[in-house]
């Protein structure tokens, strides 16, 4: 059976860009409807042209750089509204006025002071002037999620028989249920008696977190457009997430739907709007947040090691996402570590990985991720696992008017020392200490400590040389605390020498 198409209808432009800070200029503007171009959407409300000459400016100028998608423009039931659409619209090469009205309770009492008969009039008659300009004119419900079925049908019956091609049902408050709003659009296809002449589109809001569900129940029940922005910004809570939709679609097979948006396009686009919007996506967003492919618990990464699909019912690469990514963290397991480590070129063994595991968990209870470098730097301490001398333990006092002073536990031969000692610094005081135990001659020629510099959390790592009878003894450690770092790398160039 051949798939149904379901139109996409970006609002990014026109119900994004009501987002407080997210306001484009029409360059920015022209760039964005450019992508959505290549990403294959069917329409662009590219504005709201009455509103102010900025945004006039802005639905000419786009009407003008983008030829494929059709060009729409939003207005009020009003005359002067759907005139400057008109006109904006002479450079579009596939124009759409979109008019409309409210058509709930609240609406035409409070909005309007209206009768629910004069709301219709106003409607048809709306409908009926932007025809006189162009062919395609999309009418919208307002606030059709919280309105009477009996009587919304009534008014989309009508905008129907004054011409309207496409007919928007608008949960504007994002209230509904997606089984009321499915419901809703199957009352509409069931008692609308034109309703084949027009295509039904969803709009929905997402103050409840429900409009993606809420869409996607509109086009289960009939609608054939669905109306959506990038990332899901839009007014309030925003609007429906393009990406979510065409993803569900797409994964759901026996949906039996399709559209037209090139997928590998998505990832590209969503980065681009946000940073000419000036607004991050959320680390968790579904299909472009930061993690939406990122697993970092140890039984996920396992199980997706193994088969991508044990934790991914997308693959990245459909979204244009090079790569899921794995994050290590003190709940990555030995699977996680061991295939990182490999990317990085160490092929262990068994009892290799288990002791760089032990180093691992220590280091990831105090940081909150670990890089690559921070393996890098623990491989290095790990080869020196099996050192002669062994850091027990240190305390060090120091700070402002404190005598610097370190005490330490080493075991060396089997057997546990302890020296206490004071320096110029924790670090001199520290070294001060080992050498109460480790008496042989040794000169410590070089110490450098540096940071990995992602933050006051970060690994530091140590590298000292130090001279015995003209030889020279290198010696590196790495520890989120440089002085137990610089103990160790001390103690490391040590044991080579005693
Ligand atoms: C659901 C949506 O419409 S989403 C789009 C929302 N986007 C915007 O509002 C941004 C663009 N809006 C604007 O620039 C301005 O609000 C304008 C230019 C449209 C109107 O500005 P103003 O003339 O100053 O009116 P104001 O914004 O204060 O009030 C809106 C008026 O439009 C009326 N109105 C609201 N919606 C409609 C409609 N669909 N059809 C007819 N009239 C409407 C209101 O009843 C009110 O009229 P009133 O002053 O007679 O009570
Ligand atoms: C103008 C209409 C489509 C709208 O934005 C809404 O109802 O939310």
């Amino acid at each position: 059976m051949s798939k149904e198409k379901v139109y996409i209808f970006d609002t990014t432009l026109r119900d994004g860009e009501q987002v407080p800070g997210c306001q484009l200029n029409t360059i920015e503007k022209i760039e964005v409807a450019l992508a959505l171009e290549k990403l294959g959407v069917d329409i662009i409300e590219a504005g709201f042209p009455i509103s102010s000459p900025g945004d006039f400016n802005s639905v000419v100028e786009i009407s003008k750089a983008v030829s494929e998608p059709t060009i729409c423009a939003l207005t009020r039931a009003v005359e002067k509204d759907i005139e400057v659409a008109a006109e904006v619209l002479r450079y579009a090469k596939h124009p759409r006025i979109h008019t409309g009205i409210g058509v709930s309770p609240y609406h035409i009492k409070y909005k309007f002071n209206a009768t629910p008969e004069e709301v219709i009039q106003r409607a048809v008659a709306a409908v009926k002037y932007a025809k006189r300009f162009v062919e395609d004119v999309e009418f919208y419900a307002e606030d059709a999620g919280r309105a009477d079925n009996r009587f919304l049908a009534k008014i989309v019956e009508a905008v129907i028989g004054a011409g309207a091609t496409v007919v928007n049902i608008p949960d504007t408050t994002g209230y509904c249920l997606p089984s009321e709003y499915g419901s809703k659009i199957l009352f509409l296809k069931e008692n609308v008696s034109n309703i084949d002449k027009a295509i039904i589109s969803t709009h929905c809001h997402n103050d409840l977190g429900l409009a993606t569900a809420n869409s996607i129940a509109g086009v289960i029940n009939g609608a054939r457009q669905i109306e959506c922005t990038i990332n899901g910004i839009g007014e309030r809570a925003g609007n429906t997430s393009l990406e979510e939709v065409v993803m569900v679609m797409k994964s759901h097979k026996g949906l039996n739907l399709e559209t037209s948006i090139n997928t590998k396009k998505i990832f590209p686009t969503s980065r681009l709007v946000s940073t000419l919007m000036r607004m991050p996506v959320q680390a968790n967003k579904a299909i472009v947040g930061r993690n939406a492919f990122a697993h970092s618990s140890g039984i996920h990464q396992d199980g997706f090691l193994k088969n991508r699909e044990t934790y991914e019912i997308i693959n990245p690469k459909q979204v244009g996402i090079s790569e899921s990514s794995i994050v290590l963290t003190a709940r990555s397991g030995r699977a996680a570590l061991k295939h990182r480590l490999a990317t990085l070129g160490y092929k262990l063994d068994q009892k290799q990985l288990d002791d760089v595991y032990a180093e691992f968990l220590n280091l990831a209870d105090k940081k909150r991720e670990i890089h690559n470098d921070d393996l890098e730097a623990l491989m290095g301490k790990a080869a020196r696992f099996d050192r002669k001398i062994q850091l027990e333990s240190l305390q060090v006092i120091c700070g402002k008017s404190a005598i610097p002073t370190a005490t330490i536990r080493i075991k060396y031969e089997g057997q546990v020392w302890e020296g206490t000692e004071t320096g110029n610094g924790p670090i001199d005081a520290a070294i001060n200490a080992v050498k109460t135990i480790i008496t042989a001659k040794t000169t410590l020629e070089e110490l450098l400590i540096h940071t990995i510099t992602r933050g006051s959390d970060d690994m530091g790592k140590v590298h000292v040389q130090v001279e015995s009878k003209g030889k020279v003894f290198y010696g590196f450690s790495a520890n989120t605390d440089v002085i137990t770092a610089t103990v160790e790398a001390y103690l490391d160039a040590l044991s080579q020498i005693v």
